[in-house]
């Protein structure tokens, strides 16, 4: 990845301009590593293996929450979560994955991306309730902007993605395993978008996406009820596509990438993007309504009390 990485260093052409600013103001507020050093270390980093590249990315105090390796043989690169205890999603987590989907993107080396987690059971808890609790309010409109990136990023991503879900899967972990494009799950775990069960409500770009998951029946009453479903559940309704032991999680999302790999990249890649344009032209068009929308939703003093009211109940069911 140590060619990639020379590529990958963000250049300020006109459209990379805007979501650079925005990654520097990110890493002034919140003490995140420079972007530039973000790619001098995976520079650095990338070298010194040979078939199996590790690159590490972690902005300074919290070292690999992001893990990412590609394989230089068949070009798959695996992002692996690791933020403890449950691998929710806040700003800081949100912003290490949209720089490395914008890297591997970019690199022409690559190929599929497989995302997987390191916590054992949990794939990843959705959004950082503490997010959004007593917000800052500028803190928060960021927060759901690079949400909004995140879910463009990936579910527009030229690449092949799978999702490796090896754990549970609620509301933001669903929406980032949905936003891939084939999902194999272990048995016995939780997944969808369970929003009005905590008093919240699922956005139309979440809302889309599971229609044009599992189709507009089943998630109209998926989404009202706030169903979280079992992994076997989920493969009834085709929320994901395969059910393989846990420890055969990863190995099947690899020959899964190696199937799609021996279709013509060119024809798979407008096909996608000729599938899911129309979605994600839509949030484009309406992000600044969407971010103005969830601020005004999330600070809303009944949501407020709502959301205090389930952070305690994770707090006493963890104790
Ligand atoms: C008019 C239209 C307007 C439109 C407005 C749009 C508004 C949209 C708004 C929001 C959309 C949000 C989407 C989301 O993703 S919300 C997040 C939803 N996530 C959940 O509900 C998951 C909650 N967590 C769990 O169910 C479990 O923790 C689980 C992931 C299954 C793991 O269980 P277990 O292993 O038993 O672990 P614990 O429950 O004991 O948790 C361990 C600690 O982790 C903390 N935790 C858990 N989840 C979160 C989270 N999402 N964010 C932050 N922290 C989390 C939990 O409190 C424990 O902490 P501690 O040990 O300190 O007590």
């Amino acid at each position: 990845m140590g060619q990639v990485q020379s590529r990958l260093t963000i250049s300020p052409t006109p459209t990379k301009l805007a979501w650079m600013m925005h990654l520097r103001m990110l890493t002034t507020m919140h003490g995140l590593c420079e972007v530039r050093q973000c790619s001098k270390r995976w520079k650095n980093l990338c070298p010194q293996t040979k078939n199996l590249q590790k690159c590490q990315m972690s902005s300074a105090g919290s070292s690999e929450m992001l893990q990412v390796t590609v394989d230089d043989k068949s070009g798959i690169a695996t992002m692996t979560m690791c933020r403890p205890p449950v691998n929710s999603l806040n700003l800081e987590f949100l912003t290490q994955i949209n720089i490395a989907l914008e890297k591997l993107e970019n690199s022409k080396d690559c190929s599929g991306l497989i995302i997987t987690s390191k916590i054992p059971k949990i794939f990843c808890a959705g959004l950082d309730i503490m997010e959004m609790y007593q917000p800052n309010v500028d803190r928060l409109q960021e927060f759901w902007r690079t949400l909004q990136e995140m879910y463009i990023r990936l579910y527009g991503s030229q690449l092949i993605t799978a999702a490796a879900i090896n754990g549970a899967s609620p509301a933001g972990g669903c929406l980032m395993a949905m936003s891939c494009d084939y999902r194999v799950m272990a048995p016995g775990y939780k997944i969808g978008l369970n929003e009005t069960q905590l008093g919240i409500v699922a956005p139309f770009w979440f809302q889309d996406l599971i229609i044009n998951t599992m189709g507009f029946r089943q998630s109209e009453m998926a989404l009202q009820l706030g169903t979280l479903f079992t992994s076997e559940e989920a493969l009834n309704l085709g929320m994901v596509d395969k059910i393989v032991p846990q420890e055969q999680v990863m190995e099947t999302a690899i020959q899964e990438i190696h199937k799609w790999k021996k279709i013509p990249g060119f024809a798979r890649q407008i096909t996608k993007s000729a599938l899911r344009k129309p979605s994600i032209d839509k949030l484009h068009s309406k992000r600044e309504e969407d971010i103005a929308n969830f601020r005004d939703f999330i600070t809303k003093d009944s949501i407020q009390k709502t959301l205090g009211m389930y952070i305690e109940s994770l707090k006493k069911k963890a104790k």
